[in-house]
């Protein structure tokens, strides 16, 4: 996150930390407790990396610190990719992670309300984006999990903004015409959380930009309350 400050405990208890074992263990996306079993993510950061054994979610972190080999993970069962998912910038980043055991809820790991279907009317007002990813274009994952206020941004100046691409309808463009506040790198598969009438939505998942934090360069959300079918298809044993 460019332009963050630091989260307190249990202020985003839907947030995780999504960890890749491949050569070495480390931080590769965030991503949101919906329900017991189920993390939504983004397709980029499980795609080609859909063996569910390398991963490891951590819940109810504040600082990457607290994570060693003996911190308690959930084991990944299961991953699926939206099946029209190819890049981040064309669409359908979106992902779902079954965990192999169902969490219990605590103060520090709560789940974050999916939007309604018919929610395309909401003008939300207070959201954020949350990550443990770069402060800058050129930096590294930070250690306590930052927080950045993004306020929406209409498609149509997001497409003025983004001229040599075609911004979808099922995205959410975020930021600041000045530039200066962002997710930047390793934030991405996190909430965009906006609170509305005291409840607290998963609005969007970080996919994508041009950069961290240019001027007129927002940052892509994928618009979670698009997918909503496609989360209770993928999620509800038939
Ligand atoms: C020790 O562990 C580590 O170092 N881990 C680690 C883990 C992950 C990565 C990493 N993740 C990505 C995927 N993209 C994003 O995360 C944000 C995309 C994004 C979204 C919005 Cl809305 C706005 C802007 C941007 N944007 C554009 N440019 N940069 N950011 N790229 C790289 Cl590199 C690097 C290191």
């Amino acid at each position: 996150i460019v332009g963050g400050t630091d989260s307190s405990p249990g202020e985003w208890p839907w947030q995780v930390s999504l960890h890749a074992r491949l050569s070495r263990q480390r931080h590769l996306c965030g991503g949101s407790i919906i329900s017991t079993q189920w993390i939504l993510t983004a397709a980029h950061c499980v795609a080609s990396l859909e063996n569910p054994n390398i991963w490891r979610i951590y819940a109810g972190i504040l600082r990457q610190s607290e994570i060693n080999e003996d911190t308690p993970f959930f084991k990944v069962e299961e991953i699926i990719v939206h099946s029209q998912y190819k890049y981040a910038h064309i669409g359908y980043d979106i992902a779902l992670m079954r965990l192999a055991e169902p969490m219990n809820f605590t103060d520090l790991q709560l789940p974050i309300c999916l939007p309604s279907k018919e929610d395309t009317n909401i003008f939300y007002t207070d959201c954020w984006v949350i990550g443990w990813g770069y402060r800058k274009e050129k930096g590294r994952v930070q250690d306590i999990l930052q927080k950045a206020p993004v306020p929406f941004m209409s498609k149509e100046e997001c497409q003025a903004r983004y001229r040599k691409r075609r911004i979808g309808d099922k995205v959410i463009c975020a930021g600041y015409d000045e530039g200066g506040r962002d997710a930047c790198k390793g934030d991405s598969g996190g909430p965009l959380s906006c609170r509305h009438e005291e409840v607290w939505y998963l609005v969007g998942i970080t996919s994508w930009g041009e950069g961290c934090a240019r001027p007129r360069q927002p940052g892509v959300y994928t618009k979670v309350a698009d997918y909503s079918d496609w989360i209770l298809e993928k999620t509800t044993q038939y």
